[in-house]
């Protein structure tokens, strides 16, 4: 700047006068050049914070989805028994009470006849929708697969386990006759217990697709908390379902949320609950023990299961599947790793080391995240480096779960 403002020589020859200006325009352009490098700057920065903005919109928006989501109510199963006119119709719900309710203009009254099931808004008890009434696993979110594709070499460090279920599970599908022979019956079913993401799914999965056997998977907590009321008759269907399908193994995820222990509470969630197991229980008690389905339950809280599942004759085989150690964690690499173009400096056994505490689903996604960032930039192999990266973005996505669940309780 001072040298802009320098003041114009005092004795004006025409030489002088040229020499000034000359030193001016240069001053000036060189100024205009600080400031267009100042002005680019600004705009790179500007467009960083723009697209920090729209980040965090989305983010904003996905929790805001995700919380009225959480809010959302379950819905109320209910039978439609008589029809006053194309609006009102007189429904039982499956809590038993009847009522006179309306219907959405969305609804093809045609489809609105006795006999016929229906969900009501749990408040309103407005109808929301009409139930197909041919069971349909997909609405109660049921999966059947008919072999899942899974074996036993896609699973990394369970080798004691996978003998068990083998023995438990596989045996008395595919070899029946030794038990006859034997004369003892083989366990109904098989409870994994262990931390999430260890491969509980994987194995029951592997296990269906060894013995080619149809695999059905209900969650717990669904088959309580998606239509009220239902959770017993789900029960019966999933089983009935089953043997019509035998060859078949049922596999049963979060079943603390149907068998936790029971105490003496007596809300009506609690009471769909206890419904729920009682009718597992009895579904399991009446079954034919040499028979070709079995059922593969998993759980995160043994510690809370009632003693009930766990007699002869129920779960009365229990499988831990722990976290992996360094071997587990070496195996569990080397399977995700297995059609992954890695350069020679990675040393799968170090990323090992490093990621000590870290389950089977966070291995995979570490790997999965390391061919990311070797996409990333520009790179057709994956490096150490990518490994290390990925590992700390793990670890980093983990803390801000952490923080947005701790959030998220603080306003439960
Ligand atoms: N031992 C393992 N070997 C190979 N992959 C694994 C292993 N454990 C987990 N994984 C990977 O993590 C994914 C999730 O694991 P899975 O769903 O089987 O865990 P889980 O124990 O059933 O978890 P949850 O208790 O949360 O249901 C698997 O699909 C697989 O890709």
């Amino acid at each position: 700047m001072g040298d802009i403002a320098r003041q114009a020589p005092e004795k004006d020859t025409g030489e002088d006068i040229y020499q000034y200006l000359l030193e001016r325009i240069t001053n000036l352009e060189n100024r205009n050049l600080e400031l267009r490098e100042q002005f680019r700057q600004m705009e790179s920065e500007k467009r960083y914070v723009e697209t920090q903005k729209i980040r965090y919109e989305r983010e904003l928006r996905k929790l805001k989805s995700e919380i009225e989501q959480l809010r959302s109510p379950p819905l109320v199963i209910g039978t439609v028994t008589d029809v006053i006119d194309n609006s009102r119709v007189i429904v039982r719900s499956s809590a038993g009470p009847r009522f006179l309710v309306r219907t959405s203009q969305l609804i093809d009254p045609d489809l609105l006849k006795p006999g016929v099931r229906c969900t009501l808004n749990q408040q309103s008890l407005a109808i929301v929708d009409v139930l197909p009434t041919s069971y349909d696993a997909q609405i109660y979110g049921m999966e059947l697969v008919e072999s899942p594709e899974e074996t036993y070499e896609n699973i990394g460090g369970l080798e004691p386990q996978i003998e068990e279920i083998r023995e438990a599970v596989e045996l008395p599908l595919t070899k029946p006759q030794l038990f006859e022979k034997v004369g003892i019956s083989p366990p109904k079913g098989v409870l994994l217990y262990g931390p999430p993401g260890t491969g509980k799914t994987l194995l029951a999965r592997a296990v269906a697709h060894q013995t080619n056997a149809h695999f059905l998977r209900v969650v717990g907590s669904e088959l309580v908390q998606k239509y009220i009321g239902e959770g017993a008759r789900l029960v019966r269907e999933l089983f009935d379902l089953a043997k019509q399908k035998a060859p078949s193994i049922i596999f049963i995820d979060e079943i603390d949320a149907i068998g936790a222990h029971r105490n003496d509470s007596t809300t009506s969630g609690d009471r769909e609950v206890q419904r729920t197991l009682m009718q597992l229980l009895a579904e399991m008690d009446g079954f034919e023990n040499r028979g070709d389905v079995k059922i593969v339950a998993a759980t995160n809280r043994i510690d809370i299961l009632d003693r009930a599942l766990l007699r002869p004759g129920r779960f009365d085989r229990m499988i831990e599947i722990p976290l992996p150690d360094h071997q587990g964690r070496l195996a569990i690499l080397k399977i995700h790793t297995l059609h992954m173009n890695l350069s020679e400096d990675v040393n799968l056994s170090e990323v090992s080391r490093l990621t000590e505490g870290k389950n089977g689903a966070d291995l995979r996604a570490i790997c999965m995240e390391a061919g990311m960032f070797a996409i990333r930039m520009e790179r057709d192999s994956v490096n150490t480096d990518d490994f290390m990266k990925a590992i700390d973005k793990l670890a980093l996505d983990f803390d801000r779960h952490h923080f947005h669940t701790t959030f998220g309780e603080m306003f439960a």
